[in-house]
Protein backbone atom coordinates (compact mmCIF):
# COMPACT_ATOMS: atom_id res chain seq x y z
CA UNK A 1 0.00 0.00 0.00
CA UNK A 2 1.05 3.53 -0.59
CA UNK A 3 2.28 5.30 2.54
CA UNK A 4 0.53 9.09 3.19
CA UNK A 5 4.21 10.43 2.40
CA UNK A 6 3.87 8.82 -1.51
CA UNK A 7 0.44 9.48 -1.83
CA UNK A 8 1.10 13.61 -1.41
CA UNK A 9 4.38 13.18 -3.59
CA UNK A 10 3.08 14.29 -7.28
CA UNK A 11 0.95 16.73 -5.03
CA UNK A 12 4.19 18.35 -3.59
CA UNK A 13 6.32 18.10 -6.39
CA UNK A 14 3.60 19.91 -8.04
CA UNK A 15 3.55 22.69 -5.70
CA UNK A 16 7.50 23.43 -5.21
CA UNK A 17 7.79 23.55 -9.02
CA UNK A 18 5.23 26.44 -8.70
CA UNK A 19 6.98 28.11 -5.88
CA UNK A 20 10.49 27.45 -7.14
CA UNK A 21 9.90 30.08 -9.66
CA UNK A 22 12.99 32.82 -8.93
CA UNK A 23 12.18 36.13 -7.71
CA UNK A 24 13.60 37.84 -10.76
CA UNK A 25 11.22 35.65 -13.16
CA UNK A 26 7.83 36.23 -10.74
CA UNK A 27 8.63 39.91 -10.88
CA UNK A 28 9.18 40.10 -14.43
CA UNK A 29 6.00 37.86 -15.53
CA UNK A 30 4.12 39.54 -13.31
CA UNK A 31 4.75 42.89 -14.59
CA UNK A 32 4.43 41.39 -18.27
CA UNK A 33 0.71 40.09 -17.31
CA UNK A 34 -0.53 43.31 -15.61
CA UNK A 35 0.41 45.54 -18.80
CA UNK A 36 -1.12 42.95 -20.90
CA UNK A 37 -4.54 42.68 -19.22
CA UNK A 38 -4.06 46.48 -19.11
CA UNK A 39 -3.59 46.46 -22.89
CA UNK A 40 -6.77 43.97 -23.81
CA UNK A 41 -8.68 46.14 -21.35
CA UNK A 42 -7.87 49.33 -23.17
CA UNK A 43 -8.65 47.76 -26.90
CA UNK A 44 -11.97 46.30 -25.43
CA UNK A 45 -12.89 49.57 -23.79
CA UNK A 46 -11.96 51.16 -27.33
CA UNK A 47 -14.23 48.92 -29.66
CA UNK A 48 -17.43 49.56 -27.20
CA UNK A 49 -17.12 53.46 -27.05
CA UNK A 50 -16.67 52.96 -30.80
CA UNK A 51 -19.47 50.50 -30.95
CA UNK A 52 -21.81 53.16 -29.08
CA UNK A 53 -20.40 56.41 -30.77
CA UNK A 54 -20.57 55.28 -34.26
CA UNK A 55 -22.91 52.81 -34.21
CA UNK A 56 -21.56 50.28 -36.81
CA UNK A 57 -18.19 47.87 -37.23
CA UNK A 58 -16.99 49.75 -40.27
CA UNK A 59 -14.01 51.76 -39.50
CA UNK A 60 -13.22 50.09 -35.84
CA UNK A 61 -10.39 48.37 -36.97
CA UNK A 62 -8.51 51.32 -38.24
CA UNK A 63 -9.48 52.59 -34.94
CA UNK A 64 -7.81 50.29 -33.00
CA UNK A 65 -4.97 48.99 -35.31
CA UNK A 66 -2.28 50.02 -33.95
CA UNK A 67 -2.91 49.33 -30.02
CA UNK A 68 -3.71 46.33 -31.41
CA UNK A 69 -0.45 45.61 -33.17
CA UNK A 70 1.68 46.53 -30.35
CA UNK A 71 0.17 44.30 -28.21
CA UNK A 72 0.21 41.50 -30.22
CA UNK A 73 3.46 41.75 -31.58
CA UNK A 74 4.04 42.25 -27.62
CA UNK A 75 3.12 38.80 -27.16
CA UNK A 76 6.11 37.53 -29.13
CA UNK A 77 7.83 37.50 -25.82
CA UNK A 78 5.90 34.38 -25.13
CA UNK A 79 8.05 32.49 -26.85
CA UNK A 80 10.55 32.97 -25.02
CA UNK A 81 9.10 32.54 -21.72
CA UNK A 82 8.55 28.97 -22.68
CA UNK A 83 12.10 28.79 -24.66
CA UNK A 84 14.01 30.06 -21.26
CA UNK A 85 11.95 27.67 -19.04
CA UNK A 86 10.31 30.91 -17.04
CA UNK A 87 6.93 29.07 -18.23
CA UNK A 88 5.91 25.19 -18.26
CA UNK A 89 4.01 25.92 -21.31
CA UNK A 90 5.18 24.16 -24.93
CA UNK A 91 7.13 26.44 -27.15
CA UNK A 92 5.96 24.51 -29.79
CA UNK A 93 2.02 25.34 -28.67
CA UNK A 94 2.65 28.83 -27.38
CA UNK A 95 4.89 29.49 -31.22
CA UNK A 96 1.83 27.96 -33.32
CA UNK A 97 -0.77 30.10 -31.00
CA UNK A 98 1.61 33.44 -31.31
CA UNK A 99 2.34 33.01 -34.89
CA UNK A 100 -1.08 32.21 -36.06
CA UNK A 101 -1.90 35.78 -34.35
CA UNK A 102 0.59 37.53 -35.48
CA UNK A 103 0.32 36.49 -39.61
CA UNK A 104 -3.68 37.43 -38.84
CA UNK A 105 -2.46 40.92 -37.54
CA UNK A 106 0.59 41.98 -40.20
CA UNK A 107 -0.01 39.94 -42.84
CA UNK A 108 -4.08 39.64 -43.22
CA UNK A 109 -5.43 42.54 -41.34
CA UNK A 110 -2.47 45.41 -41.65
CA UNK A 111 -1.47 44.15 -45.05
CA UNK A 112 -5.05 44.15 -46.91
CA UNK A 113 -6.80 47.04 -46.02
CA UNK A 114 -10.19 46.51 -48.30
CA UNK A 115 -11.37 43.15 -45.67
CA UNK A 116 -10.22 45.83 -42.54
CA UNK A 117 -14.62 46.41 -42.26
CA UNK A 118 -15.41 42.29 -42.78
CA UNK A 119 -17.63 41.24 -39.74
CA UNK A 120 -15.37 38.41 -39.47
CA UNK A 121 -12.51 40.85 -38.45
CA UNK A 122 -15.16 41.66 -35.88
CA UNK A 123 -15.62 38.11 -34.83
CA UNK A 124 -11.80 37.23 -34.31
CA UNK A 125 -11.67 41.08 -32.43
CA UNK A 126 -13.69 39.79 -30.13
CA UNK A 127 -12.97 36.54 -29.18
CA UNK A 128 -9.09 37.14 -28.97
CA UNK A 129 -10.33 40.56 -26.68
CA UNK A 130 -12.22 38.06 -23.94
CA UNK A 131 -9.70 35.87 -24.18
CA UNK A 132 -6.54 37.68 -23.44
CA UNK A 133 -8.36 39.77 -20.58
CA UNK A 134 -9.38 36.54 -18.92
CA UNK A 135 -5.91 34.52 -19.61
CA UNK A 136 -3.29 37.39 -18.54
CA UNK A 137 -5.97 38.32 -15.62
CA UNK A 138 -5.48 34.20 -14.69
CA UNK A 139 -1.88 34.51 -15.22
CA UNK A 140 -1.31 37.83 -12.62
CA UNK A 141 -3.77 36.71 -9.98
CA UNK A 142 -2.09 33.30 -9.66
CA UNK A 143 1.20 34.84 -9.32
CA UNK A 144 0.34 36.90 -6.76
CA UNK A 145 -1.75 33.90 -5.36
CA UNK A 146 -5.15 35.53 -5.28
CA UNK A 147 -6.94 33.98 -7.78
CA UNK A 148 -10.60 34.41 -8.05
CA UNK A 149 -12.60 31.46 -8.93
CA UNK A 150 -14.93 33.04 -11.77
CA UNK A 151 -11.69 34.39 -13.34
CA UNK A 152 -9.92 30.32 -13.21
CA UNK A 153 -13.58 29.32 -14.44
CA UNK A 154 -13.61 31.79 -17.10
CA UNK A 155 -10.05 31.29 -18.56
CA UNK A 156 -11.02 27.10 -18.66
CA UNK A 157 -13.94 27.57 -20.20
CA UNK A 158 -14.64 30.33 -22.02
CA UNK A 159 -12.06 28.99 -24.69
CA UNK A 160 -15.07 26.02 -25.54
CA UNK A 161 -16.89 28.88 -27.32
CA UNK A 162 -14.02 31.16 -27.93
CA UNK A 163 -11.59 29.64 -29.82
CA UNK A 164 -14.34 28.20 -32.78
CA UNK A 165 -15.18 32.50 -33.37
CA UNK A 166 -11.66 33.19 -32.97
CA UNK A 167 -10.86 30.61 -35.88
CA UNK A 168 -14.29 31.03 -37.96
CA UNK A 169 -13.64 34.61 -37.68
CA UNK A 170 -9.84 34.43 -39.10
CA UNK A 171 -10.60 31.52 -41.57
CA UNK A 172 -13.25 33.99 -43.14
CA UNK A 173 -11.05 36.72 -43.25
CA UNK A 174 -8.48 34.82 -45.42
CA UNK A 175 -10.78 33.69 -47.51
CA UNK A 176 -12.04 37.37 -48.00
CA UNK A 177 -9.05 38.58 -49.02
CA UNK A 178 -7.67 35.83 -51.41
CA UNK A 179 -9.60 38.00 -54.43
CA UNK A 180 -7.73 41.10 -53.79
CA UNK A 181 -4.35 39.45 -53.20
CA UNK A 182 -4.85 37.42 -56.83
CA UNK A 183 -6.12 40.20 -58.03
CA UNK A 184 -3.11 42.65 -57.04
CA UNK A 185 -0.26 39.83 -56.90
CA UNK A 186 0.53 41.80 -53.36
CA UNK A 187 3.74 40.41 -51.49
CA UNK A 188 4.36 37.87 -53.93
CA UNK A 189 7.92 37.42 -56.42
CA UNK A 190 7.37 36.37 -59.79
CA UNK A 191 9.69 34.94 -62.39
CA UNK A 192 11.96 35.89 -63.85
CA UNK A 193 14.10 37.42 -61.42
CA UNK A 194 17.94 37.57 -60.50
CA UNK A 195 17.60 35.38 -57.72
CA UNK A 196 15.51 33.21 -59.56
CA UNK A 197 13.02 32.64 -56.99
CA UNK A 198 9.07 33.12 -57.03
CA UNK A 199 6.85 33.22 -54.29
CA UNK A 200 3.24 33.32 -54.71
CA UNK A 201 1.49 35.07 -51.62
CA UNK A 202 -2.46 33.62 -52.97
CA UNK A 203 -0.94 29.93 -52.86
CA UNK A 204 0.79 30.78 -49.10
CA UNK A 205 -2.93 32.24 -48.01
CA UNK A 206 -4.49 29.08 -48.55
CA UNK A 207 -1.87 26.76 -47.15
CA UNK A 208 -2.33 28.57 -44.55
CA UNK A 209 -5.85 27.97 -44.20
CA UNK A 210 -5.19 24.74 -44.62
CA UNK A 211 -2.62 24.29 -41.63
CA UNK A 212 -5.83 25.10 -39.66
CA UNK A 213 -7.03 21.52 -39.83
CA UNK A 214 -4.09 19.62 -38.56
CA UNK A 215 -3.25 22.66 -35.66
CA UNK A 216 -6.46 24.01 -34.48
CA UNK A 217 -7.47 20.63 -33.09
CA UNK A 218 -4.27 20.52 -31.11
CA UNK A 219 -4.09 23.58 -29.44
CA UNK A 220 -7.98 22.85 -28.55
CA UNK A 221 -7.29 19.94 -27.14
CA UNK A 222 -4.44 21.14 -25.16
CA UNK A 223 -6.55 23.52 -23.59
CA UNK A 224 -9.28 20.64 -22.83
CA UNK A 225 -6.51 18.54 -21.36
CA UNK A 226 -5.33 22.24 -19.01
CA UNK A 227 -8.39 22.45 -17.63
CA UNK A 228 -9.41 19.10 -16.48
CA UNK A 229 -6.10 19.13 -15.51
CA UNK A 230 -6.96 22.55 -12.63
CA UNK A 231 -10.76 22.83 -12.81
CA UNK A 232 -10.83 19.09 -11.83
CA UNK A 233 -7.27 18.14 -10.44
CA UNK A 234 -6.37 15.19 -13.28
CA UNK A 235 -2.67 14.52 -13.13
CA UNK A 236 -1.19 14.33 -16.83
CA UNK A 237 1.27 12.26 -17.95
CA UNK A 238 3.40 15.11 -20.32
CA UNK A 239 5.57 14.46 -22.85
CA UNK A 240 8.77 16.36 -24.06
CA UNK A 241 8.95 18.80 -26.86
C1 LIG B 1 3.61 31.89 -39.84
C2 LIG B 1 2.20 31.51 -40.12
C3 LIG B 1 1.65 30.57 -39.14
C4 LIG B 1 0.29 30.17 -39.50
C5 LIG B 1 -0.20 29.05 -38.65
C6 LIG B 1 -1.59 28.78 -38.94
C7 LIG B 1 -2.19 27.69 -38.12
C8 LIG B 1 -2.87 28.19 -36.90
C9 LIG B 1 -3.79 27.26 -36.26
C10 LIG B 1 -4.13 27.73 -34.88
C11 LIG B 1 -5.18 28.71 -34.83
C12 LIG B 1 -5.23 29.48 -33.50
C13 LIG B 1 -6.02 30.65 -33.72
C14 LIG B 1 -6.18 31.55 -32.51
O1 LIG B 1 -5.54 32.75 -32.79
C15 LIG B 1 -7.60 31.79 -32.27
C16 LIG B 1 -7.89 32.37 -30.95
O2 LIG B 1 -7.09 32.64 -30.11
S1 LIG B 1 -9.52 32.59 -30.70
C17 LIG B 1 -9.74 33.06 -29.03
C18 LIG B 1 -9.69 31.86 -28.08
N1 LIG B 1 -8.34 31.56 -27.82
C19 LIG B 1 -7.91 30.96 -26.73
O3 LIG B 1 -8.65 30.57 -25.84
C20 LIG B 1 -6.44 30.82 -26.64
C21 LIG B 1 -6.06 29.82 -25.69
N2 LIG B 1 -4.64 29.70 -25.78
C22 LIG B 1 -3.85 29.89 -24.75
O4 LIG B 1 -4.29 30.12 -23.70
C23 LIG B 1 -2.38 29.78 -24.87
O5 LIG B 1 -1.98 30.54 -25.90
C24 LIG B 1 -1.84 28.34 -24.97
C25 LIG B 1 -0.36 28.44 -25.24
C26 LIG B 1 -2.53 27.60 -26.10
C27 LIG B 1 -2.10 27.56 -23.68
O6 LIG B 1 -1.59 28.08 -22.62
P1 LIG B 1 -0.79 27.23 -21.50
O7 LIG B 1 -0.30 25.92 -21.95
O8 LIG B 1 0.21 28.19 -20.98
O9 LIG B 1 -1.86 26.86 -20.47
P2 LIG B 1 -2.09 27.49 -19.10
O10 LIG B 1 -2.66 28.84 -19.27
O11 LIG B 1 -2.97 26.51 -18.39
O12 LIG B 1 -0.64 27.65 -18.41
C28 LIG B 1 0.32 26.58 -18.21
C29 LIG B 1 1.37 27.02 -17.20
O13 LIG B 1 2.18 28.12 -17.67
C30 LIG B 1 1.99 29.24 -16.86
N3 LIG B 1 2.04 30.43 -17.67
C31 LIG B 1 1.92 30.49 -18.98
N4 LIG B 1 2.04 31.75 -19.42
C32 LIG B 1 2.24 32.49 -18.32
C33 LIG B 1 2.41 33.87 -18.11
N5 LIG B 1 2.39 34.77 -19.12
N6 LIG B 1 2.61 34.29 -16.85
C34 LIG B 1 2.60 33.43 -15.81
N7 LIG B 1 2.45 32.11 -15.96
C35 LIG B 1 2.26 31.65 -17.19
C36 LIG B 1 0.65 28.98 -16.28
O14 LIG B 1 0.40 29.67 -15.09
C37 LIG B 1 0.74 27.49 -16.01
O15 LIG B 1 1.63 27.23 -14.95
P3 LIG B 1 1.43 26.02 -13.95
O16 LIG B 1 1.33 24.78 -14.76
O17 LIG B 1 2.64 26.09 -13.08
O18 LIG B 1 0.17 26.30 -13.22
Amino acid sequence: MASSEEDGSAEDKENNKKKTKRPFVTAWLTIYNIVMTAGWMVLAVAMIRFYIQKGTHKGLYKSISRTLKFFQTFALLEIFHCAFGMVRTSVIVTGVQVCSRIFMVWFVTHSIKQIQNEESVLLFLVAWTVTEITRYSFYTFSLLNHLPYFIKWARYNLFIVLYPVGVAGELLTIYAALPYVRKSGMLSVRLPNKYNVSFDYYICLIIVMLSYIPLFPQLFFHMLRQRRKVLHGEVMVEKED
